[in-house]
């Protein structure tokens, strides 16, 4: 048993904005010392006067340039060398939202360098099972959320057709030593690095796809990435075995900072509740006396029972962010680490004896010494039996298929037997079809998976009818998905058409249009928090299978991925043509366009690397084998020439040896590109990953964007039918703005605007500084979000005209159905313009 305090990090977010006045030193390897200096005048919030320096220790404090490379280097590579050790371990990041939680846990939503721990140390895991290939590895992976107390499989395929609130809950369960166990948590083998950040990248998408303005569940849930490890030295029966969770932990503001009200508010009182719990779990635990540990009180407490002074090395991050304005919460979040520092934890190797594994041991020890006793008996001399071949037989296939090196082929001591195995074994390899081959590239894995479609098809026109079906399967899947969908949309709607009759309510102020209706879009007034989530989720789930299907089958075409005009296309799929106008002009200008245009450039520059590298090895093995056929050709060259001689020498002459060292310089090359092109497509398939997530951003900021625009549209056509009736004095209409524009790409022409807009009032919105958030994490000019600034409303008087669609446009009432009416105007006036039948 190890004990171990948890050990405590700080990590330091870049600041944006004025920066409190901090400092630390190193003392050494595992003491850093970081102290705030709030001036007694300046002293703001709960800070009361009475100090001026609020000082806390850490093993180490990460300044504000810090690389996720040496977060992992100092933070995570211990613990994940401890999990493999057989060590249980967990790394959670704490601190207030937007301080970089997310970030250090899972990484940067744009660049490659910026991925984060979880990442970083799969790729560390892989590549360590790879230098040990003697022993055996088993890594299984869960991604658990929980929101407002309730657990949700985030790697649950359901996700992406179902609301989050009629998913199956996590549910826990408490066995009779009361360990924890988590029904309904789906644990996925992960093979090999790719099929793991496969699964971490879904569980993300699922993460942001439940997410809308009203749940940004990324601030307002925690999530626990586990990673299950095992491990089994060859011809031992004891496995070890580690659990690792990576912790992004909701934001620790307290509730009076939100501001918050309604849902906002509950979700507010939840995070607190469970992070209250988690500070009392952590203060009865650093207090010896105490013996009761509340973590009965929360889900995550309870799931993190192990990591809390329990039967793991932990390790939290504390992500600080130092401007001015969040200096209070920065310091809590310090003083919540010093109290975590003071929890011990109790460090048990997790290993067992596989019962299973053992008899199968003391078996063919049995078998040995009985066998080394019949040595010296004597030896049948009598043929074997049809029934014992048969019975050699099918111990060498059991022998050959299994993959256990462990395994061995035991047929006892008698001769006979031995001589038949190696029969039977010399007939099995003179009728395979090729020998094994070594290590392969992408490209050959790709030639081969078309080589066996083909090979297991009979004729051309079978194959292509073959490829056709599955098209057309698959296709039919995700339409499935689709209607379903609808039904549910549809069924949701009669119940609550059935409940407002019964209720003697209207049902709607009015219907939907038949566009909406025809598409699935419509949805009932009320907001809901899956409001938006529904409208995307049809091309979504089609969106979502297309994209795990390019990953593995289709990596070479880079402009798949990404918000290209392509994607756009696919996510316009059901759009009414009005909104697919508006989404094409948001496409173009979306604040994210440059990142998106570097990934989808360094994307393609890393192909054609992967290619170059591709071609080396390909290059390499080649010449590896003609080497080969070369020393072939002069050893049996040499055998005639001694043969002729009557000289009879095994010893590997002058060429010989130069054919060897050559082999040997190819094959160091040959490995070394092979390295490199695994690390490339390490990085091709985050930058996949990434573009992907990208797309999903985008579409999810339209949402928000539309229906913004759809509201404040409603509320001018409400106020202008006002004017009219009861003529105010004359003051500057409100505008149907345009979209966000890239703050680093030129503005859009104002013909250009003007065609999204109709004649509505054109305005410049002011640019934002780079890189706003919206509320969903996206970026929107401020003007945006929170309203025109006086300046933006100067800048843009000049340019104004009245908005006119001829005779008032009958709304209904609906956001997103008067939306559409809307567009649907605009066009019909853009297309009037262009014949020259209305005035420009
Ligand atoms: N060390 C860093 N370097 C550069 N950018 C960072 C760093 N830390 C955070 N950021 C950026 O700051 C923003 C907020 O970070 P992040 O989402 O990780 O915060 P968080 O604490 O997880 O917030 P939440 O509680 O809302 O999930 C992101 O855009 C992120 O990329």
């Amino acid at each position: 048993m190890v004990k171990q305090g948890i050990q405590i990090f700080c990590r330091i977010k870049p600041a944006r904005g004025k920066s409190a006045l901090y400092d630390f030193d190193d003392e050494d390897d595992r003491l850093s010392k970081l102290c705030f200096v709030v001036p007694k005048d300046q002293a703001e919030g709960f800070i009361n006067n009475k100090k001026e320096q609020y000082k806390f220790k850490f093993k180490r404090v990460f300044d504000q340039q810090t690389k996720q490379d040496e977060i992992f280097e100092n933070v995570a590579k211990d613990v994940a060398d401890n999990v493999l050790s057989g060590y249980n371990g967990t790394i959670f990041a704490y601190g207030q939202t937007g301080s970089g939680k997310t970030f250090t846990i899972t990484g940067g939503a744009e660049r490659y360098v910026d991925r984060g721990i979880i990442p970083r140390t799969l790729s560390y895991l892989y590549d360590y099972y790879a230098q040990h290939s003697e022993t055996v590895f088993t890594t299984h992976v869960s991604y658990l959320e929980i929101y407002n107390e309730n657990g949700y499989d985030l790697l649950d395929p359901r996700h992406e057709a179902t609301k989050l609130e009629d998913l199956p809950k996590v549910a826990l369960m408490e066995d009779s030593e009361q360990n924890i166990h988590l029904k309904n948590l789906s644990i996925h083998p992960a093979n090999n690095e790719e099929e793991a950040l496969n699964l971490l990248f879904l569980g993300d998408t699922n993460r942001m796809i439940a997410e809308t303005p009203m749940n940004q569940a990324s601030t307002r849930s925690h999530c626990i990435f586990t990673i299950h490890v095992s491990c089994r030295e060859p011809g031992s029966a004891t496995i070890r075995r580690a659990k690792l969770h990576l912790v992004d932990l909701a934001g620790s503001e307290r509730v009076h900072k939100t501001g918050a009200g309604g849902t906002l508010l509950t979700e507010a009182k939840y995070i607190n509740l469970s992070l209250h719990y988690l500070e009392q779990v952590i203060i009865s635990l650093s207090e010896k006396s105490r013996q009761h540990i509340p973590y009965r009180n929360s889900m995550m407490t309870s799931v993190l029972r192990d990591s809390l002074g329990g039967n793991c090395m932990t390790t939290m991050i504390a992500t600080c962010s130092v401007e001015k304005k969040n200096l209070d919460e920065s310091i809590s979040t310090c003083r919540f680490a010093q109290r975590v520092a003071l929890v011990k934890n109790d460090a048990l190797l997790n290993e067992e004896v596989d019962p299973k594994l053992m008899v199968q041991r003391l078996k063919r020890e049995i078998q040995e010494l009985k066998d080394q006793l019949n040595l010296s008996g004597e030896q049948s001399s009598e043929d074997l039996t049809e029934e014992d071949i048969e019975k050699l037989n099918s111990l060498i296939k059991y022998f050959l298929e299994e993959t256990d090196p462990e395994v061995t082929l035991n047929v006892g001591a008698d001769m006979r037997k031995i001589n038949e195995c190696f029969r039977i074994m010399k007939k099995i390899i003179l009728n395979r079809p090729s020998p094994a081959k070594p290590e392969r590239s992408i490209e050959e894995d790709k030639a081969e998976e078309e080589e066996t479609e083909v090979a297991t098809t009979h004729s051309p026109n079978d194959n292509k009818d073959m490829k056709k079906l599955k098209d057309i399967i698959r296709q039919r899947d995700n339409e499935i998905n689709i209607l379903v969908n609808m039904l549910k949309k549809e069924k949701k709607r009669a119940l609550d058409a059935v409940n407002q009759l019964e209720n003697g309510g209207q049902l709607y102020r009015s219907s939907p249009s038949q566009n909406d209706m025809q598409n699935g879009h419509h949805r009932p007034p009320s907001r809901s928090r899956h409001r938006s989530i529904e409208t995307s989720q049809s091309a979504t789930s089609v969106d979502k299978s297309y994209q795990l299907n390019a990953l593995s089958k289709n990596p070479e075409n880079p402009s798949k991925q990404g918000p290209s005009v392509k994607d756009s296309k696919r996510i316009l799929g059901d759009m009414s043509i009005g909104r697919q106008e508006a989404f094409e002009i948001f496409r173009r200008d979306y604040a994210h366009n440059v990142t998106i245009d570097d990934n989808k450039h360094l994307l393609k520059q890393r192909y054609s690397e992967a290619k170059q590298y591709g071609q080396q090895v390909n290059e390499s093995r080649l010449k590896i084998n003609q080497l080969k056929s070369q020393i072939e050709h002069h050893r049996m060259q040499r055998a005639m020439q001694g043969l002729s001689n009557g000289e009879d020498s095994n010893e590997p002459d002058e060429v010989e040896q130069r054919l060897r060292f050559e082999i040997e310089t190819e094959k160091a090359r040959y490995k070394e590109t092979f390295n490199r092109l695994r690390v490339l497509k390490t990085e091709i398939e985050h930058l996949q990953h990434l573009l992907e997530k990208s797309r999903i951003q985008l579409q999810k900021d339209f949402e928000i964007w539309w229906a913004e625009e759809a509201a404040r549209l409603q509320a001018h056509q409400s106020h202008h039918h006002k004017k009219r009736e009861h003529p105010p004095p004359r003051e500057p209409s409100s505008a149907w703005r345009t979209p966000p524009v890239s703050p680093l790409k030129p503005q859009v022409p104002e013909s250009q605007s003007r065609q999204f807009a109709g004649d509505a009032d054109i305005r410049k919105p002011v640019l934002p500084p780079a890189g706003r958030h919206s509320a969903s994490g996206g970026h929107y000019p401020k003007s945006h979000q929170e309203g025109y600034s006086s300046q933006d409303t100067q800048n843009t008087q000049s340019t104004r005209k009245p908005r006119s669609f001829g005779p008032s446009i009958p709304l209904t009432g609906d956001s997103k159905t008067d939306a559409d009416i809307v567009a649907f105007m605009q066009a019909r006036q853009n297309l009037l313009q262009q014949r020259g039948q209305v005035p420009r």
